[in-house]
């Protein structure tokens, strides 16, 4: 419905997601042919406005889905299909203050992960272009997502090293998070990308918090990844384990965080999820699990030495559980993922295939250094057998000759210095250049479009001042 609307350069193609508040479009820069993902966050407030006007109760998602798009169908049919709409200087989002962001509960979000996508491993963010009705948040582009590729296309079922190096990177994505504060809250193989390289990469950081403890029950995140003391927590240490003097009103933020992780080992390693909810009164495989952790070996084809890390994950006590560091150190020199199959042998990583892999943390990796010098002699001989073993066609086709992977370039876009505190009027207006499209291979639209969008580039305060005051939603 929505496709070829021109947003400022970007072209609409497709949608590819939706959640609660908002819609994620496929687009194409018409100026590079880039993709790039935009997702559009709806202002509660126009929502609501929305939802009254025409009577609707806003309850079902299906129903949100279609009727967000309806809204942004006639937003853009209002501009005859192309939007031109000022960028929101990405700095000044960092500044805003616990305050702003809770009048503006949306860029909360979008603050958090500017904060954190430095990190190689993390969806980057590279505008914020805002209207009347929505915040539209371009993105890097990424084709799959880490659910798909586990269920529909069965991307892990062979190669356990793919299994170790997606599953490391997402563990340094989250440690440079909780390093910088960011609890994400939400980590599940939906919220995490792939590119064409079988590299991760952490998205949607819409339920994430800088709270470093929350207090029990607080039902945050997907239910099958929410870890015990975010869905029932109780005192009884006969069934759950916490110790009494351990029970307090706010219980640690990142080792939920790390549950989830467990969680997401699992289905990468057997295509499933372990329960429904981690919840002892209205789950019986987790109320049995509570009691006896060996039950994750009957439930699942899993190894003793996989069961032995996922017993440390799965610690029902949050101030029990593995720490990151730890986590990635185990999971590194793990030989077998399952009793069988394919994955009942995988090679143990070297310092060397670490770093290939991991790369992208260096506090993760200088500090994880330690324990691969000690047995690299070990892992040395164990690498040689798997080459014997392993016709060398078997290596997965995104790796080099030599084991390491494609070198990933990252650019940092801190351009945003040149914007201009412009007082200018910020309602979205139609773009004066009759066809873009058509413009593609003229340089002086090129410039003359490049230079209009520099100029929109606003400071935050723009936004939240005078006559922009109509922008924000009434909270
Ligand atoms: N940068 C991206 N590249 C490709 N696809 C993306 C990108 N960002 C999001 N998506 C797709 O859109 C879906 C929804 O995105 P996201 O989770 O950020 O939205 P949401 O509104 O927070 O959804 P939910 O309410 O389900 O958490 C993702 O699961 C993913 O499939």
């Amino acid at each position: 419905m929505l496709s070829d609307c021109l947003l400022n350069n970007f072209r609409i193609t497709s949608q590819i997601g939706s959640g609660a508040y908002g819609l994620v479009f496929h687009v194409v820069d018409i100026l590079t042919s880039r993709e790039y993902a935009i997702k559009t966050v709806f202002k509660s407030s126009s929502m609501d406005e929305f939802y009254n006007k025409n009577g609707l109760n806003n309850n079902s998602q299906v129903a949100r889905a279609t009727l967000l798009q309806t809204q942004l169908y006639h937003f853009f049919k209002s501009f005859q299909k192309k939007l031109f709409l000022p960028s929101v200087d990405l700095d000044s989002i960092l500044q805003l203050t616990e305050n702003e962001l809770n009048r503006l509960p949306h860029y909360r979000e979008i603050a958090f992960q500017l904060k954190v996508q430095s990190h190689g491993n993390i969806v980057k963010i590279h505008q914020v272009l805002e209207s009347s009705i929505a915040t539209f948040i371009v993105m890097d582009y990424y084709d799959r997502d880490l659910f798909t590729s586990i269920v529909d296309h069965k991307h892990f079922t062979n190669d356990g090293v793919l299994i170790k190096k997606v599953f490391l990177q997402l563990c340094s994505a989250l440690d440079h998070c909780h390093r910088l504060g960011i609890y994400h809250c939400d980590i599940k193989p939906e919220n995490v990308l792939l590119d064409r390289n079988d590299n991760a990469y952490l998205c949607d950081f819409g339920l994430s918090t800088k709270s470093k403890y929350l207090a029990p029950n607080v039902c945050v995140g997907s239910s099958y990844y929410m870890a015990p003391e975010r869905i029932l927590y109780c005192l009884n240490t006969t069934t759950n384990g916490i110790h009494v003097d351990e029970c307090c009103s706010s219980l640690p933020t990142d080792t939920g965080d790390i549950w989830s992780l467990g969680i997401i080992l699992i289905n990468l390693t057997c295509i499933r999820n372990p329960w429904l909810k981690a919840h002892q009164k209205e789950d019986n495989t987790f109320h049995h699990f509570a009691n006896d952790s060996n039950v994750l070996k009957k439930i699942l084809p899993i190894s003793d030495e996989l069961f032995t890390v996922l017993v440390k994950i799965l610690q029902l006590n949050p101030y029990t559980r593995i720490d990151i560091k730890t986590l990635v150190s185990e999971v590194s020199s793990i030989t077998s993922f399952t009793r069988e199959g394919p994955l009942s042998k995988v090679p143990a990583f070297s310092s060397e295939a670490y770093m290939a892999h991991i790369i992208r943390n260096e506090n993760l990796y200088l500090d994880g250094l330690s324990h691969f010098a000690v047995g690299k002699e070990q892992q040395q001989e164990q690498e040689e057998e798997q080459e014997e073993a392993e016709p060398e066609s078997d290596i997965p086709s995104t790796y080099n000759s030599d084991g390491s992977m494609e070198k990933y370039e990252y650019t940092n876009n801190n351009n945003n210095n040149t914007f201009l505190s412009s007082s200018m009027d910020s309602t979205p207006y139609q773009s004066d250049i009759d066809d873009m499209g058509a413009s593609k291979d003229c340089k002086f639209q090129q410039d003359t479009l490049r230079n209009r969008l520099l100029c929109l580039q606003m400071n935050f305060s723009t936004l939240t001042d005078g006559p922009n005051e109509k922008w924000l939603p009434d909270y």
